[in-house]
């Protein structure tokens, strides 16, 4: 199969409509136009975009299926990963992209105009600075945890489901990364899930809320 068609997303998540399925492959060809311009992806990581980039933001819909009308964060969003392919993916949620970096906030606004997902907004801004609250946070490759929580542990609603939390896409050896936070929380392998070598020591780690409806 080729690594990079919109094939290698069906495969494991096999409801897709066409209209996602197009959405996923012209956010394939945007990422390669910007890419072009602005380094939104590292450039040697290009070739494997599908599975390294798209694919793993989508690993979070493995552990946890958001339900519609719900409202997700993506901190330090950077171009929109994994904001952007998970507000395809879960076309009834409301989605907030944020970075501090404005030009990255430019074109994540400028692909969700393209791609048409009027469930996304971003924001060029601190997560600190967020007042907004949120049922789930989600984040990858931006700051170690117990930093990272300390800048989100008051965007949380009050109100909200019970698979409200953190997910957070990471890889590699976290036990002492999970030891510093302290944190309750779970860890999923995503080996688990799905083949590809990449997956190998990827992990989605959950902290858990605790609502108090
Ligand atoms: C390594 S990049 C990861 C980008 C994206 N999540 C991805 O996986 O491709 C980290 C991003 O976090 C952003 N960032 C770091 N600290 C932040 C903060 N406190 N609030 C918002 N964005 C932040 C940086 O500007 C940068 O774009």
């Amino acid at each position: 199969m080729n690594l990079n068609s919109v094939e290698i997303l069906t495969q494991y998540f096999p409801d897709l409509t066409p209209e996602q399925q197009q959405q996923f492959a012209r956010l394939q060809e945007l990422y390669g136009e910007w890419n072009a311009k602005i380094n939104v992806i590292s450039r040697k990581d290009m070739d494997n975009l599908m599975v390294n980039h798209i694919l793993h933001s989508l690993a979070i819909a493995k552990v946890v299926r958001f339900p519609a009308g719900t409202s997700v964060m993506d901190v330090g969003t950077g171009g929109g990963l994994p904001g952007l392919p998970l507000a395809i993916l879960f076309p009834e949620v409301k989605f907030h992209l944020v970075d501090s970096i404005g030009k990255k906030i430019h074109v994540v606004q400028e692909i969700a105009q393209e791609l048409r997902l009027h469930n996304v907004k971003a924001s060029h801004t601190r997560a600190e600075q967020v007042s907004e609250k949120y049922d789930f946070i989600v984040s990858r490759a931006v700051a170690r945890l117990a930093t990272f929580y300390q800048w989100i542990q008051f965007s949380f609603k009050k109100e909200s489901v019970p698979e409200q939390g953190l997910y957070y896409l990471k890889g590699g050896d976290l036990d002492e990364e999970l030891a510093e936070a302290g944190l309750v929380h779970e860890v999923y392998d995503l080996n688990t899930y799905f083949k590809e070598e990449f997956f190998e020591t990827k992990k989605v780690v959950y902290i858990p809320q605790h609502p108090t409806a």
